[in-house]
């Protein structure tokens, strides 16, 4: 498989792949032409022509995830998971997604598209995640919550049951969110309050 993105992000998609089960990373594609290697391996600066060659966008920045997976609409990869990782047989998480070590994703939790479930997370039962959105390192997002596209939840970050995020949220590191969020709304603090809303260029 090709990952898309010499970045940080993109380390530890690598030991994903390297934890087991994910088959083998043929090389990097990064636009940084001065880039020409990651952990040992190439990187290289054009696209597959092999329309089935399977990519993986390791992009933190939800916006310019949705932006790449529709411009280069090549195979996303089956959701790439760290062995380490605790994911319930009745969840799903689609293509294109990536989860990170030690993170766990409970029964009927639906997680969408090319999403980011990062390290130590807990997506508890019932949980919806819509496409693109990126659940940060150490959050605890219970049972039945609803997270829109492209929504981020901060480090940290807590949701108690039931709430509904809208889309393109973002939710501040070490936010307790107590009520519903509408879309593109900036959250911080405990009890989480909005404290402006995102535009497409901060979001
Ligand atoms: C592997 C990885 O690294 S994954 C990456 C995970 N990333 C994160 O968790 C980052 C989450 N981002 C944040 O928490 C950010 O601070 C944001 C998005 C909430 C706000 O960022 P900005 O838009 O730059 O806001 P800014 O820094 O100007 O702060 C605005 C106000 O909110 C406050 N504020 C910002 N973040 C927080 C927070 N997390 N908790 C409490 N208050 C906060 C600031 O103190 C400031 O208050 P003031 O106006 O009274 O001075």
């Amino acid at each position: 498989m090709i990952i898309y993105g010499a970045s940080g992000h993109s380390k530890v998609i690598i030991d994903i792949i390297r934890s087991g089960r994910h088959g083998t990373i043929d090389y990097i594609i990064d636009d940084n032409l001065e880039i020409r290697s990651l952990l040992g391996l190439p990187v290289l600066h054009k696209l597959p022509e092999d329309e089935n060659q399977e990519i993986v966008y390791a992009i933190g920045n939800n916006h310019i995830r949705k932006e790449l997976s529709e411009k280069y609409p090549v195979k996303p990869v089956k959701a790439l998971i760290h062995n380490s990782a605790i994911i319930s047989e009745y969840s799903e998480i689609m293509d294109g997604s990536v989860v990170m070590a030690k993170a766990v994703v409970n029964a009927s939790a639906e997680v969408g598209e090319h999403c980011i479930l990062n390290t130590s997370c807990i997506i508890e039962h019932d949980v919806m995640i819509g496409n693109f959105a990126h659940i940060s390192p150490g959050t605890v997002i219970t049972g039945g919550v609803r997270i829109g596209e492209g929504t981020q939840i901060g480090a940290g970050a807590s949701v108690i049951p039931g709430i509904n995020i809208g889309k393109w949220a973002t939710i501040g590191a070490g936010a307790v969110v107590i009520n519903d969020i509408p879309d593109n709304a900036v959250v911080v603090g405990n009890p989480g309050k909005i404290i402006k809303y995102n535009t497409h260029q901060n979001g």
